[in-house]
C-alpha cells in the first residue's frame, strides 16, 4: 500500500517513520511518502490561507493551492486512489472504515488548517474518485495531521505482516462488536491485587466464558450503543444470563 500525506506541517508525520509503521515502511508493506504544501505556492509569503467568504472566524485553505498539489500527487503513481480529508464536519471513522482501507492500493491524505479546505476541492476530486471526508471523533482538533497518524496507525496494523501476532488484529476490540475485557500478566499477585483464579486454571472453555462476561460488562457499562447495536443472534443463552 502506498500512503500520500500533503500537509503544511510535514514534520507532525515523523511518528510514522517510528516502531511499528517504521518496520512496515522499511520491510516494503507500507510506502509512505509526506508532502508539504507550501512547496506548491508561488508567492513569496508561500500563502496557503484566505479569509471565509460570508465571513466568519478564523481563515480557509485557498483552493488552488491543493489543486496543484494534488493533481501532482496523484500523477505521481498509477495506483488507484481514496482520498481521505480529515475534518471535524466528517463521518466517524471506525474500524469497519480502517478495514476497508486497509483494502485499497493508495490513500492519499489532505491535512487541513485553519478553519479548513475550501470545499470546492473535495467537489472536484470526488467527481473523478473515491474521496472521504472523516472524523476521529466528537473533540475539535487544530489541524488533520494528529487524525492522519490515528487512520494510517488503525490501517497500517491490519496489513498483513506488520502485527507479529495477526490474530491480535482478529480479536480486536470491535472485531467482535464488544470491547475486550481486562488483560493481566504476571507477578501473579501485585500489590495484593490477584489475577482472576480462572485466568490461572487451564480451563479454557470457563477462560473463554469468563472473558466474554467480561467484556459484556465493560461494553455494556461503557458504550451501550455497541450492545444495541449488535445483530439480534450475536448474543448466546448464556451471554443473555449475564
Ligand atoms: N478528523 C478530524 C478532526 C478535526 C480536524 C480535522 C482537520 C482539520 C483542519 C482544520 N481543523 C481545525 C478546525 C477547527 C474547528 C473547525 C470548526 N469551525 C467552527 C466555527 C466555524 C468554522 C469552522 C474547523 C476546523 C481541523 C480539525 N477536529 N476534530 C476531529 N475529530
Amino acid at each position: 500500500m502506498r500512503i500520500d500525506v500533503v500537509t503544511i506541517f510535514p514534520g507532525y508525520l515523523a511518528p510514522l517513520r517510528e516502531a511499528l509503521l517504521g518496520r512496515a515502511v522499511g520491510t516494503g508493506l507500507l510506502d509512505i511518502a509526506v508532502h508539504d504544501l507550501r512547496d506548491w505556492t508561488h508567492d513569496v509569503h508561500q500563502a496557503v490561507d484566505d479569509a471565509p467568504y460570508g465571513g466568519g472566524p478564523g481563515m480557509v485553505m485557498r483552493p488552488h493551492v491543493w489543486g496543484e498539489a494534488l493533481d501532482d500527487v496523484l500523477a505521481a503513481d498509477p495506483r488507484p486512489a481514496r482520498l481521505v480529508v480529515p475534518t471535524p464536519a466528517g463521518r466517524p471513522f471506525t474500524q469497519a472504515a480502517a478495514h476497508a482501507y486497509a483494502a485499497q492500493e493508495r490513500l492519499v491524505f489532505a491535512c487541513g488548517r485553519y478553519e479548513g479546505i475550501d470545499q470546492r476541492v473535495v467537489d472536484h476530486y470526488a467527481a473523478s474518485m473515491p474521496v472521504d471526508e472523516i472524523s476521529i471523533g466528537d473533540y475539535v482538533l487544530v489541524g488533520g495531521e494528529v487524525a492522519v497518524l490515528v487512520v494510517v496507525e488503525a490501517v497500517a496494523r491490519l496489513l498483513p505482516g506488520v502485527l507479529g501476532n495477526p490474530r491480535s488484529a482478529a480479536e480486536d476490540s470491535f472485531s467482535d462488536g464488544l470491547l475486550e475485557g481486562p488483560a493481566y500478566t504476571r507477578p501473579e499477585v501485585w500489590r495484593g491485587h490477584a489475577v482472576p483464579e480462572v485466568l490461572r486454571s487451564g480451563n479454557h472453555g470457563a477462560i473463554a466464558r469468563w472473558r466474554r462476561d467480561r467484556a459484556l460488562e465493560r461494553t455494556a457499562e461503557r458504550r451501550p450503543d455497541l450492545i444495541a447495536a449488535l445483530p439480534p443472534d450475536a448474543l448466546d443463552e448464556a451471554d443473555r444470563a449475564l
